[in-house]
């Protein structure tokens, strides 16, 4: 492990990061920084929540000159959410040199962003269409971007974004350092990166498995009827302590976050359809620890950084590696371990193969605890929520009442039928979770795919270019009723890209 101080830096971002209780840098970070400082462009992935944020952070924050007004450099991001939690990690980075930030992002209101940026920022995070919008009210200068930064940056120059990145880059100048990051990197989507790049250094921290070492991974083979009974005493066993569970659709999302709710678990979801104001709430209330499950598209998939998620749970087996990777990314973070369950049906099994291959790990079939098991993991928080109050609580008031039960019943029957007023049964009420159609049949093993194991096929890609986005109707979104090349033009509108069944366009602002 490397100090900062070894990597040039600057006394006050030295000092900034001392604050975060930032100590050592990662692999990442020794990998990037001194290359990032001189200049150079950079291509750097690395696992899952190793630190890329400051990797490209700290570089971009000591190039700005606090006494320049102009906006210095221009972070650009999937999604709202990350482009939040992306400037305030800058915002600490750059906190004793005190640099101005100001992100942009859709569903805020404009005005108010217009005013912001009266207020000369020099560094801009933000998501495609919202940068895009302001280009084009001519509120957004970026004729003196010395930095430009694609967080995600597979995801940020796949077919999805690529026309608005290449808009935004006509208002950049050529004479530009661009840093790419993201924990991954298909071959194809490089090549693409490497076409508006200057001899791009590429970074790659080397590890056996693309996935983080210390995140368990299983997989529950089960009928699509039978997926909700398993999560249910799946998260009555594990007893999570944050959890996230990705489904594959928005309707799937307020389903399962509905049928939760029923039976009695703290969850809420997030997907595109919802106002800014609830996704922020949604995700303010998880990170305070008031709701104890996150339902959610891809939406919440990459690059959010949440400290405490436990366990993530595929409910449906995502299509892509990629976003499979991304997902159980949510867990694991900065060193702690984490558990990842994918559910997969029998006709899927090939997409669970793609997923190993390309992550290079295989995943441990796990058997659906029965509902006996699932009943002794509630009897267990029982008795820890009753030991809780023997030791933490205050019981005078109750010294009486207790010395009245143990004068007619044993001591053991007291206790006993105590936990038992306390365990929370198995609970079947009614819920309503509309089946998903499996994925098409996919084999594994296909030595011809590109990139480890990068898959786009060409018939998706046109129809996603020319109308996804454009106000699409995202409230067909479903799309679980149709084949997947015909949902991924339905798919799109207000939202975020990709949360129906096939790559959508989105436009988020
Ligand atoms: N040098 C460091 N020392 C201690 N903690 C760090 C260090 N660098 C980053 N972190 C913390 O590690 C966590 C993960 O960092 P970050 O979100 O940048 O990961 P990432 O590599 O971008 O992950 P993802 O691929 O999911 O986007 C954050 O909470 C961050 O504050
Ligand atoms: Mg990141």
């Amino acid at each position: 492990m490397t100090n900062f101080s070894e990597l040039n830096v600057s006394e006050s971002t030295l000092r900034s990061l001392k604050r975060m209780g930032f100590e050592e840098a990662t692999p990442i970070q020794e990998g990037t920084i001194r290359f990032g400082l001189e200049g150079r462009d950079i291509i750097g992935q690395a696992q899952t929540g190793t630190g890329k944020t400051a990797a490209f952070g700290i570089p971009l924050i000591e190039k700005i000159d606090p006494k320049n007004p102009a906006i210095q450099a221009l972070i650009i991001a999937p999604t709202r959410e990350l482009a939040i939690q992306v400037s305030e990690e800058l915002y600490k980075l750059g906190y004793d040199k005190r640099v101005k930030l100001l992100s942009v992002y859709g569903g805020q209101d404009i005005g108010r962003q217009i005013r912001a940026l009266k207020n000369k920022p020099q560094i801009i995070v933000g998501t495609p269409g919202r940068i895009i919008d302001h280009i084009n009210r001519r509120t957004l200068k970026l004729g003196d971007v010395q930095t430009l930064v694609l967080d995600e940056a597979d995801e940020m120059l796949n077919m999805g974004f690529i026309d608005d990145i290449n808009a935004i880059l006509e208002h950049v100048p050529a004479e530009r350092q661009t840093l790419l990051f993201s924990a991954t990197m298909p071959g194809p989507i490089r090549k693409i990166a490497e076409e508006f790049m200057k001899e791009p250094e590429v970074v790659k921290i080397k590890s056996k498995e693309m996935t983080v070492e210390n995140i368990d991974q299983y997989f529950v083979k089960s009928q699509e009827r039978e997926k909700f009974d398993i999560l249910s005493r799946l998260l009555n066993v594990h007893q999570p302590e944050l959890a996230i569970i990705f489904g594959r659709t928005k309707r799937r999302v307020d389903e399962l976050a509905q049928a939760l709710s029923i039976r009695g678990y703290l969850a809420e979801g997030i997907h595109g359809d919802l106002s800014q104001a609830k996704r922020i709430s949604v995700l303010r209330q998880f990170k305070e620890n008031k709701i104890d499950i996150l339902v959610a598209t891809d939406v919440a998939a990459r690059g959010l950084d949440i400290s405490g998620v436990t366990h993530v749970y595929n409910f449906d087996i995502p299509q892509d590696p990629e976003s499979y990777v991304h997902r159980i990314g949510r867990t694991g973070r900065a060193g702690k371990s984490g558990l990842a369950v994918t559910f997969v049906t029998p006709r899927e099994m090939g997409y669970l193969r793609i997923v190993e291959e390309t992550t290079k790990k295989r995943m441990t079939p796990l058997r659906p605890p029965s509902s006996s098991e699932a009943l002794v993991g509630q009897q267990r928080i029982a008795m820890e929520t009753l030991a809780d109050i023997v030791t933490k609580n205050n019981l005078d008031d109750y010294r009486t009442l207790a010395s009245e039960l143990l004068e007619d019943n044993e001591a053991l029957d007291v206790v006993a039928a105590a936990l038992r007023a306390l365990t929370k049964e198995p609970d079947d009420t009614p819920v309503n979770i509309t089946e998903e159609r499996p994925l098409p049949m996919r084999r594994s093993g296909g030595g011809n795919r590109q990139g480890g194991g990068y898959r786009r096929d060409g018939g998706g890609r046109s129809n996603n270019r020319r109308d996804g986005g454009r106000g699409g109707n995202s409230r067909r979104d479903g799309g679980n009723r149709r084949s997947s090349s015909q949902s991924s033009r339905s798919n799109s509108g207000n939202g975020e890209r990709r949360e129906g069944n096939r790559r959508p366009r989105r436009r988020e602002s």
